[in-house]
């Protein structure tokens, strides 16, 4: 079925896409935490976690996404950051 094989085709290229882009983000989030184990600042920041989860909820609201969806994902991210954050200070 042409249809089918067209879709499959487009959500192989997001979920590359979607490799790549988590890929930057954690090159960032990295960054960030070998800042924080530098400044001694604590791992994770859950007030900044509030203002990004508020957004993101607003935003997938807007782009039709469940936001409850979008929160579960944006906190597993973030749990793994924290992990890694841990580990920079040793
Ligand atoms: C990346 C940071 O560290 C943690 C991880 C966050 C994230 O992945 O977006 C946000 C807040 C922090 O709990 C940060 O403080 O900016």
């Amino acid at each position: 079925m042409a249809e089918l094989e067209s879709m499959r085709a487009s959500i192989d290229n997001i979920d590359a896409a979607l490799v790549h882009i988590l890929a930057e983000r954690f090159k960032c989030t990295k960054r960030v935490g070998r800042l924080k184990a530098e400044y001694d600042l604590p791992p994770a920041d859950p007030e900044r976690e509030a203002r990004q989860i508020a957004r993101l909820r607003a935003l997938a609201v807007d782009a039709d996404l469940d936001p409850a969806f979008a929160e579960k994902f944006l906190n597993f991210i973030i749990s793994e950051v924290i992990r890694h954050h841990e580990a920079f200070r040793g």
